[in-house]
């Protein structure tokens, strides 16, 4: 395994580091960023929070605009962020913002082209931990946030592997993709026409079944221009009561959906987590 350091900031005490490796999983190779805190340098295993990024963005997005890394230097977590689909020239692409690089809507794709790259669910769930807990110091101690389809791939993730995470946040998530235009566009194209097998990758459908429980803090703002074609928060409140699911969503008045909102109630969402990853 070959890993490239990229680059090194040194921010609230800890250190913002970006890499390069070649991903099995995805077939090609794929950049990611790490906050350390400080208390990482001092010989403790900290735990993790897996932050998954929305359409367009890549590693960079959250680790410039979010303003995470002081409460993350307090709180004593590391913060990873991967990149949001595979990448590069020989990766399939489409000309829409919400399809291909930048979209990969954190799905194992089983059509074609797709099938050869678009493998972010297994990226996220195995094969970037493992390298992560490889090569930094770090517990396995492990929680999930993301914005929007980030908070579409965070909220997926835990309900289908409650052993694996602690808890689970998101901003402005896509909460019933098999049931909004962002999600019928990528479902459609990463798996198929047969929407059983998009059932899979629908945070609310998943929730209203759900028997094991990861707790899940939702933040969704009130202006949000996504909020009723693409979002649909009532999805998850709903399929909450139905299977006594310990979700606690907050609805913000005035809040959009660009990364002021995040940077707003970011702190409390880390802190959410770290009182899960004692
Ligand atoms: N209309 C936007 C849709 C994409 C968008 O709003 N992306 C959000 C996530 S869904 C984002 O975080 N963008 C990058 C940023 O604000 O830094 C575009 O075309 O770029």
């Amino acid at each position: 395994m070959t890993i490239e350091h990229l680059s090194s900031n040194k921010s609230f005490g800890g250190w913002h580091k970006r890499y390069s490796h070649p991903s099995e999983v995805l077939n090609c190779n794929m950049q990611f960023a790490i906050y350390l805190p400080p208390q990482a340098s001092e010989g403790q295993a900290v735990p993790v929070v897996y932050w998954l990024s929305g359409l367009t963005c890549t590693d960079e997005n959250f680790m410039q605009k979010a303003g995470a890394h002081r409460i993350a230097a307090e709180l004593g977590i590391a913060i990873v962020a991967p990149d949001t689909s595979p990448r590069g020239d020989q990766v399939a692409n489409d000309d829409g913002y919400d399809l291909g690089q930048g979209a990969g809507f954190y799905v194992n794709a089983t059509e074609a082209p797709w099938n050869r790259h678009y493998r972010m669910y297994d990226y996220v769930l195995t094969e970037l931990p493992a390298l992560i807990e490889n090569l930094f110091p770090v517990s396995n101690k492990r929680s999930l946030a993301g914005h929007s389809m980030g908070g579409h791939g965070a909220l997926v993730l835990a309900l289908r592997n409650p052993d694996r995470y602690q808890s689970v946040s998101a901003f402005s998530p896509i909460s019933r993709p098999t049931d909004c235009p962002w999600g019928e566009k990528a479902f459609s194209a990463y798996l198929g026409d047969d929407r059983s097998h998009w059932e899979a990758y629908d945070a609310s459908l998943l929730m209203s079944g759900a028997t094991a429980f990861v707790p899940a803090l939702v933040d969704q703002g009130s202006a949000d221009d996504f909020l009723a074609e693409q979002l649909k928060p009532e999805a998850l409140v709903s399929a909450a009561k139905e299977s006594g699911y310990p979700l606690h969503l907050n609805m913000r008045d005035g809040y959009d959906h660009s990364y002021y909102f995040i940077a707003s109630f970011i702190e409390d969402h880390l802190r959410f987590h770290a009182a899960h990853l004692v």
